[in-house]
């Protein structure tokens, strides 16, 4: 059963198609991951589904209602941790948790213990009474998580909510999102790290320039690009001249190059490794070479062009 379903969505910013005729299901119980480039128009999809920005056109349901006419009833039961950190610098973490939670009604006995729950669900119990100043950029972002939880959502979205924190506090947050899915919070999550996605997520859907472009288990999008393979090569002497005829060669998909690093996704049984091992001998010799299996980055990368991370560090 579908918790949320969007269909035909197009959202224009001016002349800006951010969304363009967007399908998509999502299924009760699972953690669904939402990968793409910058500006693919995945924030665009979480606040349309959140009903923080109108649409221009298509039918979005959620708990099987039309968003038109039930969005006050449909918001209570949806939580959103947005990328940007959101919560009250002046006032404590507890304080923080009660003041969201009496925007869902919440007060007196049933109010305090959820904002106790809250804070030991996200670790935080030790910390309630001081100001999130005070706080690391990890405790920030799971206090921001806490006060989209105090309610108990059904459905959790949540948008790149592990930007800029330590891995340890990383890990913390990837935990939180099992314990809850385990506890049957629905939840869409977002993110620049393709790491991520492979630890939590049930099902991944990828966009681009405003499109769905894949969606399915990692297996089965891994299995979309299983007639091509990854070719490895460590060169001596990269230069452009060089990456012109990998590009060049019959069946070569995509060539990416870091630094030495040069990877070809290519068909499989096009014979390119050994004709890509020779052109890199011919212009200044090879320190490595290997083929590989496709991974989900791979999957991306051939699907989008792109990296995951244009653009933006680590
Ligand atoms: N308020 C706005 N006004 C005009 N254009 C916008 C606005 N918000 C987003 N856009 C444009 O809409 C497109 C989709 O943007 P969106 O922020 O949804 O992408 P994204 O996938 O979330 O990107 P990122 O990973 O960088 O957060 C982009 O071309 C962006 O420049």
């Amino acid at each position: 059963m579908a918790i949320a379903y969007m269909k035909n969505i197009v959202k224009r910013y001016g002349t800006q198609l951010a969304l363009d005729n967007v399908d998509l299901d999502i299924g009760n119980g699972e953690i669904l991951g939402l990968l793409g480039p910058n500006g693919a128009g995945k924030t665009t999809l979480i606040y349309s589904l959140a009903g923080l920005i109108g649409i221009d056109s298509g039918e979005i349901q959620l708990f099987d209602k039309s968003q038109k006419g039930h969005m006050i009833e449909i918001k209570r039961q949806i939580g959103l941790v947005t990328q940007e950190i959101s919560i009250f610098d002046d006032l404590t973490a507890r304080e923080n948790l009660e003041f969201f939670g009496g925007i869902y009604g919440l007060k007196g006995k049933a109010l305090k213990d959820r904002v106790d729950e809250t804070l030991e669900f996200v670790g935080l119990s030790e910390y309630g009474k001081r100001l999130p100043t005070k706080f690391s950029g990890g405790m920030q972002r799971r206090l921001n998580i806490a006060c989209a939880l105090v309610h108990r959502p059904k459905f959790l979205i949540m948008d790149e909510p592990t930007v800029g924190i330590d891995p340890q506090s990383r890990n913390h947050v990837l935990e939180t999102v099992r314990r809850l899915n385990g506890q049957g919070t629905t939840i869409l999550y977002t993110t620049h790290y393709i790491e991520e996605i492979q630890a939590i997520s049930s099902r991944v859907v990828i966009m681009d320039q405003g499109h769905v472009i894949a969606q399915g288990t990692i297996d089965e999008l891994v299995e979309k690009i299983k007639h091509e393979e990854k070719i490895k090569l460590e060169v001596a002497e990269p230069s452009e001249i060089l990456l012109e005829k990998l590009r060049n060669l019959v069946g070569v998909k995509q060539v990416t190059q870091i630094g030495r690093q040069i990877q070809i996704i290519s068909r499989v049984g096009s014979g390119n490794l050994d004709r890509a091992l020779s052109i890199a001998k011919d212009a200044g010799g090879v320190r490595s070479v290997s083929a590989e299996k496709p991974t989900l980055e791979d999957v991306f990368l051939t699907l989008t062009g792109k990296q995951l991370r244009d653009g933006e560090e680590g």
